[in-house]
């Protein structure tokens, strides 16, 4: 099995994304809105940022989780014990962000929630109606004017050599939120586990974005729309050198909208960040 790129533009490009969603838990556009200008910016800007120490002025807040996380932080996934080698800034409107970056990420954070609506509505309109019956509202709806909407800014430091067995850039996991979409890196390393659980390279052509279905999503779908596995395994030989970084947008719905009989997006988070550690 491949990934393949689903051109936006294309007139069967909604039932191609979703069907790609739904056979391998993610969907690759090209020719998609979002300006590749703007992603290479945030790139280079937030690369200066990682590099500097005026990101330890701007730590992240434990109860609200904004800000930059160093890696002596940095998540333990679900079923794991080695801290993943990252360090990252979380980003959402309300919260801290150095001055100067704030235009670009706030810009970003709205075109990219602009697309993500449209995604949603894909997938709503492309789900069986035994499926689409059971969602409290529509998915597009679930995520608007949501304050828990998190867009990540990911650093992958060069390797020294000396990193722990076993320790990787990200560690298998899947994400908690609704959907996630994440421009293709600067450099490759993501995977993504296929049902007979070997990994395939998520194709990074430079301008591709990605897009992973998440464990609200498959709650909320009574699991039509799987939850991918996927991980960020580290670089050998000369790009062992080479830092990469990463900006994955987390929809997440309101707080209290209802997922399932069981859950609302609230108690589901609350539950799954305890799991990590983080709070
Ligand atoms: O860096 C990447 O390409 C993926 C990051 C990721 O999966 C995550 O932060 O949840
Ligand atoms: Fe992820």
């Amino acid at each position: 099995m491949q990934l393949v790129a689903v051109d936006y533009q294309s007139p069967t490009a909604k039932e191609d994304f979703v069907e790609s969603l739904r056979e391998t838990g993610f969907g690759v556009l090209k020719n998609h809105p979002i300006q590749q200008s703007m992603v290479t910016d945030i790139y280079n800007t937030w690369q200066s940022f990682f590099d500097s120490e005026e990101k330890h002025q701007y730590v992240y807040n434990k109860g609200t989780q904004d800000g930059f996380f160093p890696q002596s932080v940095s998540e333990t996934a679900k079923g794991n014990t080695k801290k993943d080698i990252k360090e990252y800034y979380h980003f959402y409107p309300w919260g801290q962000c150095p001055p100067a970056l704030r235009p670009q990420l706030e810009q970003y954070y709205k075109e990219a929630n602009n697309l993500a609506q449209e995604l949603l509505s894909w997938i709503e309109a492309c789900s069986p109606e035994n499926v689409a019956s059971e969602y409290s509202q529509p998915l597009s709806q679930m995520i608007e004017d949501s304050d828990q909407t998190l867009l990540r800014v990911l650093h992958y430091p060069p390797l020294s050599g000396d990193e722990e067995p076993e320790a990787i850039r990200a560690a298998a996991h899947e994400d908690i939120n609704l959907i996630t979409i994440l421009p293709a890196a600067n450099e490759p390393g993501l995977q993504v586990k296929a049902r007979d659980g070997s990994w395939l390279d998520v194709p990074c052509d430079f301008g591709n974005l990605i897009v992973n279905i998440g464990d609200m999503l498959q709650e909320a779908s009574g699991h039509h729309f799987p939850s991918t596995t996927h991980r960020v395994v580290n670089p050998d030989n000369a790009d062992m050198t080479k830092s990469r970084i990463s900006l994955p947008l987390f929809l997440h719905p309101r707080p209290d909208v209802k997922l399932s009989e069981r859950h609302t997006a609230g108690s589901y988070l609350q539950e799954r960040l305890r799991e990590l550690g983080v709070i």
